[in-house]
């Protein structure tokens, strides 16, 4: 690849021949403005709002939400997740007995507290990638039965390590809660109640907080003694194990029904989609906006959060001298207010969700931001009770907001991604957010005191959010209208497919923006290839021609857009999937081993056959030194030792033996004299004549045309012509403008 910063980097010596410099400097910064401009008027490109998915919809009570999916989804789920609640202030309450039971420090219980929300993300990848792929149901009813299992080992723990270890677990198997529970609740039930479910999730989980301090206050007091803490967990790992075996029977709703009902008015139905790479999908998350700053608002949150019960209780113990019992009662006291006022906000939402989604997240930050005020107020109370009357507002404020989320989340993600846009929010919520918190309050407890540690980190981190959040609500309609065109790409395609089976193409690259950093070089690039067919990708240098080869073979992942082979999807499919399924790269310079013979190169290639049998490994040997007799001749010789046009020859056979079903080839003659090239296109011809697809991309016009049935002509990341190659050379405007690249290529080749 030849980027042309390579001369335009300014390492040339002042007075070298060429532009000047400052000319120089000037159209690197008029070109980056372009860029910019054409990146700023793609995102200004909106629907209407009454178009976007759960927008305009008629509005819904929560009764025929859930009468739409039926009511079981919820209530198991509601279930299991009022369990991880509850089981989080089990040990929020307990703490002082546990830490006394083990002669623990503050800091350490404080750590060992919260650190099952780090575990939690040792458990959130594969539980969003379980998410996106399997039966939803099953997912948390394995993961609900684990939890319980760990809930026991809590209880029987006999010393600190197998405490610690007990929490991993608990950690592990809660961490299917974000990335399960909301994908499914999201594809079970409607746009228009998501943000009620999400509340009523909220209060199931906050009244399960708010009688724990009681019923686990309860149950240690009646056990009795210094180990009476063990039985809250053994009591309540008993309803836990039954609702995770209702689990098991939950219907799997179409992934995506209710974004496609509201734009298409129908669902499409994918049988057997290619399986999602994981590190696509997070490339993909981190490009949508929303999503973005969503997640890092949380994570900025988490810092505070986490460690709040915690603290609160410690501080109440220490300060206040209360004991387990009446911290339970004062912690239950506290927390009744959220009850009262969740069941306003998710309807709140829901309502201006319908008519505006912008207002409905800045409602989630403006929520947020008061509560950086009324932390100092709340700390600073003489006495329990008004300790406990101060806590009130500011912990209203963030459940309800925290209960947002997942709506949030769930509408702007891709409908295949949600499992794993759950798992990235869980990750730099926990992860980031409350093991940072848990890890820098422990070392603030040991100095200070809680409340020391609750402000310090606190206020800070809830005023970034609540002003991140904020910001966020500016991209969401933007975000919104990306899944409306990708949904009507869907429905367009589809029924493309249904009225032409046959002429389904091999490749597709539809309407594809591709980032590197902030900077955006391909903008709306679409294509097809059809079988059989030899397209050449042609343009100026640094138009993006590379680039698009990478999001082919799944080496970049778009942040907008399709890539289909055979009319399956493959835009978050690993690069390795995709090699399997037939898409392989000849990729621009050296591609042999030069101290291996010629036999252990094409060795080596064969080395991960799609079909690894003897035979098919023989076969495809003898189809490729037919097609390379130069190379059948040569099979001993060491291929650093042979010419550059042989090995470019070595490096194509080496692709070949893989018998891809579209070969992509990135500068097929750069540095090589004509006759050499000359050669190699005879071998492209007869490629072509046993039928392989390609896609080639050339400097050399003439080598382009002289093999190509069509041509694509990119500049500055934009398709500018798409048709019979013949066409493209008499462009003379089009033609000009590859041959001068190539004339400044030559230039910088020497
Ligand atoms: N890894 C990278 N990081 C940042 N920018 C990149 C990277 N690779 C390419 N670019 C930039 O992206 C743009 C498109 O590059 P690309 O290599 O796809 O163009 P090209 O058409 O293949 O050009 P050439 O013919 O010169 O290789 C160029 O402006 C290039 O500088």
């Amino acid at each position: 690849m030849t980027a042309p910063e390579s001369t335009a980097s300014g390492t040339a010596p002042p007075g070298a021949s060429g532009p000047a410099p400052a000319a120089l400097t000037a159209t690197l910064i008029h070109a980056e403005a372009e860029r910019a401009e054409q990146a700023a008027a793609e995102r200004d490109v909106l629907f209407a709002d009454e178009l976007l998915p759960g927008v305009g919809a008629q509005q819904l009570t929560l009764r025929e939400g859930l009468a739409a999916g039926g009511s079981a989804t919820f209530f198991t789920l509601m279930l299991l997740s009022s369990f991880d609640e509850l089981e989080q202030a089990t040990l929020g309450v307990l703490a002082p007995d546990i830490r006394d039971s083990f002669g623990m420090s503050d800091g350490a219980i404080v750590f060992l507290s919260a650190a099952s929300g780090a575990f939690l993300v040792l458990g959130a990848l594969p539980m969003g990638w379980l998410a996106d792929r399997r039966r939803r149901g099953r997912v948390a009813g394995w993961a609900g039965l684990a939890f319980s299992a760990f809930m026991v080992a809590s209880g029987a723990a006999a010393n600190v390590f197998l405490m610690f270890l007990a929490r991993l677990g608990v950690g592990v198997a809660k961490s299917s809660t974000m990335p399960v529970h909301g994908s499914l609740n999201a594809d079970t039930y409607p746009i228009g109640v998501r943000g009620r479910i999400a509340a009523t999730n909220g209060i199931a989980g906050r009244l399960a907080a708010v009688l724990s301090p009681l019923a686990v206050g309860g149950i240690a007091a009646a056990a009795g003694g210094s180990e009476g803490w063990r039985w809250a967990f053994f009591v309540l790992a008993v309803p836990t194990a039954v609702a995770a075996l209702f689990a098991f029977r939950l219907p799997e709703p179409p992934r995506g029904q209710h974004e496609m009902k509201a734009v298409l008015g129908e669902v499409l139905v994918q049988d057997k989609p290619m399986p999602i790479s994981i590190e696509a999908a997070f490339a993909r998350l981190l490009r949508i906006r929303t999503t973005k700053t969503v997640v890092m608002a949380f994570a900025a949150m988490g810092f505070g959060l986490f460690t709040g019960p915690v603290l609160t209780n410690l501080w109440m113990e220490d300060h206040f001298g209360l004991g387990t019992f009446e911290r339970g009662v004062y912690g239950t006291l506290g927390g009744l207010g959220v009850l009262a006022v969740l069941p306003f906000v998710g309807p709140r939402y829901d309502r201006l969700y319908r008519t505006d989604p912008a207002r409905a997240l800045k409602l989630v930050g403006l929520l947020i931001l008061p509560v950086a005020v009324l932390m100092p107020l709340q700390w600073a109370m003489p006495t329990a009770p008004l300790f406990v009357v101060a806590q009130m507002l500011p912990m209203i404020l963030l459940s309800s907001a925290f209960a947002m989320v997942g709506p949030v989340m769930q509408s702007v993600t891709p409908y295949r991604l949600r499992g794993l846009g759950s798992a990235l929010a869980a990750i730099y919520i926990f992860f980031i957010g409350a093991t940072g918190g848990s890890l820098l309050s422990a070392l603030i407890l040991d100095s200070y005191d809680a409340r020391t540690a609750a402000l310090v980190l606190g206020i800070p981190s809830t005023l970034v959010g609540s002003l991140m959040l904020i910001r966020s609500s500016s991209f969401i309609k933007n975000d919104l209208s990306r899944v409306v065109a990708e949904l009507r790409e869907e429905l367009a395609e589809r029924d493309r497919q249904a009225a032409d089976p046959e002429r389904v193409p091999v490749l597709q690259v539809h309407g594809v923006d591709f980032e590197y950093g902030k900077v955006q070089v391909l903008f709306g690039v679409g294509f097809e290839v059809r079988r059989g067919e030899c397209l050449a990708l042609l343009g100026t240098n640094g138009a993006g021609k590379s680039t698009i080869l990478k999001t082919i073979c799944g080496l970049g992942t778009p942040s907008r857009g399709v890539v289909r082979l055979n009319g399956k999807t493959i835009t978050y499919v690993a690069p390795e999937q995709r090699g399997r399924h037939g898409i392989r790269l000849l990729p621009g310079g050296k591609g042999v081993f030069p101290g291996m013979t010629v036999r252990e190169n094409l060795e080596m290639a064969a080395f991960q056959l799609r079909d690894a049998t003897r035979e098919h490994r023989d076969g495809r040997l003898a189809y490729v030194l037919d097609v390379f007799p130069d190379l059948a001749a040569r099979l001993g010789q060491r291929a650093g030792s042979m010419s550059g046009g042989q090995q470019q020859q070595l490096a194509l056979a080496m692709v070949l033996m893989h018998d891809p079903e579209v070969l992509l080839i990135d500068e097929l003659s750069l540095g090589l004299a004509p006759v050499v090239v000359q050669d190699l296109l005879a071998i492209v011809e007869r490629l072509k004549a046993d039928g392989l697809t390609m896609i080639i991309v050339e400097q050399s016009l003439n080598v382009a045309l002289s093999i190509a049935d069509r041509a694509v002509f990119l500049e500055k990341g934009q398709v500018r012509f798409t048709g019979d190659a013949r066409e493209l050379a008499e462009r003379d405007d089009l033609a000009r403008a590859v041959f001068l690249g190539n004339r400044s290529l030559g230039k910088e080749g020497g």
